[in-house]
């Protein structure tokens, strides 16, 4: 069993784990799937009046590869450039949808089906979406759920955000695979042709871009609200309170709602908080959340990482982690297509236990570059990718992964119970 993990591992490493080259573009190839029924309204989508004729295709994705992807639209029209990334998770399209990590980004579902359960007010993860755009095989025709207060569609639409539907998801997602995430470009303007649309996509880049500033929020605030206990499940011996300031790189609420259930009593600051601030609140420790974008095109936040370093406990989530990677003197790169779902197995080296995990990543931090104390607590068993960190000598812990999960499975939530408990031996240290 072991050794086949590690032939696993050793056999899928370099395939995922290396940088794409820049695609290269011989012709423009034109893709589209042969039409389903799929209803020209979304209003009688809603009600589950159909409305004829069928909406034909009149939007295009088209990719950096050369290839181009005739689609439906559905919510906002227009013309929007991002990184086309797919998401394997079967269900939280609305967590996904709101998670600040995908500014920059369209989210490919692979689940065919979306659209059928609707959006509700409780499953928002940040104040509005803040990715490119929505691409998904087939736009459910009814919505059918208990909390559902709002067709998917109109949502987008009252959000400016594109999508398209009827396009070959699988395609594209093995192109993904293949070559390695692409840049692409969106729209439904007749009056663009394809090779102006390539050009864009080809000349556009996520890398090296602070996407941070764009989705932080503006001043300080007080985070109380905690996960609704029907859906709590791991409350136990929660007593003492410590004070957690929490840095929003792009903070998903369901960090903050555990961390809350967890007892703690949270501070959420905007990403450019001076450290000298946050150590006048006297605060028993510190999150580093996620958030969108290379972490190498933010030394201003890794610097405020490096300067509580060692000073009051922390704990890194997502891009949190790679910044403590980088602040701890580690590098970060850019892997082919990264993590996007709910079903990556991470084997946790301390507890000696396998987790299945939510992820939403297309950095990591090489753990090859790190210096020596530094333990690599997580590995991704996909590709053997580092998963956490710890430095117990500075109090830090980390996790590349999602223990909020939302969506995602909670095997990993025990976490935020591990961070009190490194909160309370400093504490009763001191
Ligand atoms: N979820 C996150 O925090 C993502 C981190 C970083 N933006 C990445 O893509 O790797």
């Amino acid at each position: 069993m072991e050794l086949a993990i590690k032939n696993r591992i050793a056999l899928t490493t370099q395939n995922f784990l290396t940088p794409k080259p820049k695609p290269k573009v011989k012709s423009l190839r034109v893709f589209s799937v042969k039409c389903t029924a799929s209803l020209s309204s979304l209003d009688g989508a809603a009600t589950g009046v159909v409305e004829r004729p069928w909406k034909t295709s009149d939007a295009r994705l088209v990719l950096e590869d050369g290839s181009v992807w005739r689609a439906k639209s559905f919510g906002a029209r227009g013309t929007q450039v991002g990184e086309v990334v797919f998401n394997t998770s079967l269900t939280g399209y609305q967590e996904i949808l709101t998670d600040p990590s995908y500014a920059g980004q369209f989210v490919l579902m692979t689940n065919p089906h979306i659209g059928n359960t609707g959006v509700n007010f409780d499953d928002e993860e940040s104040r509005q979406c803040f990715l490119a755009g929505l691409v998904i095989r087939s736009l459910s025709i009814s919505t059918s759920n208990w909390r559902c207060t709002k067709a998917l569609g109109d949502y987008l639409l009252e959000r400016n955000i594109m999508g398209i539907y009827d396009v070959d998801t699988r395609a594209i997602t093995r192109r993904l695979r293949q070559d390695g995430s692409l840049v692409g470009v969106l729209t439904t303007e007749e009056s663009k042709t394809d090779e102006e649309l390539l050009e864009m996509s080809r000349s556009w880049d996520i890398v090296g871009i602070d996407l941070i500033s764009g989705v932080t929020c503006t001043a300080p605030y007080e985070w109380v609200d905690k996960t609704d206990p029907e859906w709590d499940f791991n409350c136990e011996g929660r007593g003492e309170i410590y004070h957690v300031i929490a840095y929003d790189f792009g903070i998903k609420h369901n960090i903050l709602r555990r961390l809350s259930s967890y007892g703690c009593k949270i501070t959420v600051v905007p990403s450019s908080w001076p450290a000298s601030e946050t150590l006048k609140m006297k605060p028993d420790g510190v999150l580093f959340s996620n958030g969108p974008g290379d972490p190498s095109a933010v030394p201003c936040a890794v610097k405020t990482v490096k300067e509580l370093l060692g000073k009051v406990p922390v704990f890194g989530i997502c891009m949190g982690h790679q910044l403590l990677g980088q602040a701890l003197g580690g590098k970060t790169f850019k892997m082919k297509f990264g993590h996007h779902g709910g079903n990556h197995p991470v084997r946790n080296l301390v507890a000696n236990r396998v987790e299945i995990s939510a992820q939403n990543h297309n950095y990591a931090v090489d753990p090859a570059s790190l210096p020596k104390g530094v333990e690599v607590t997580h590995i991704n068993l996909n590709d053997g990718s580092c998963a956490g960190l710890a430095f117990p000598a500075l109090n830090v812990m980390s996790l590349q992964y999602h223990p909020e999960a939302s969506p995602g499975p909670h095997d990993s939530d025990s976490v935020f119970g591990e961070f009190i408990e490194l909160m309370k031996k400093v504490k009763q240290k001191a």
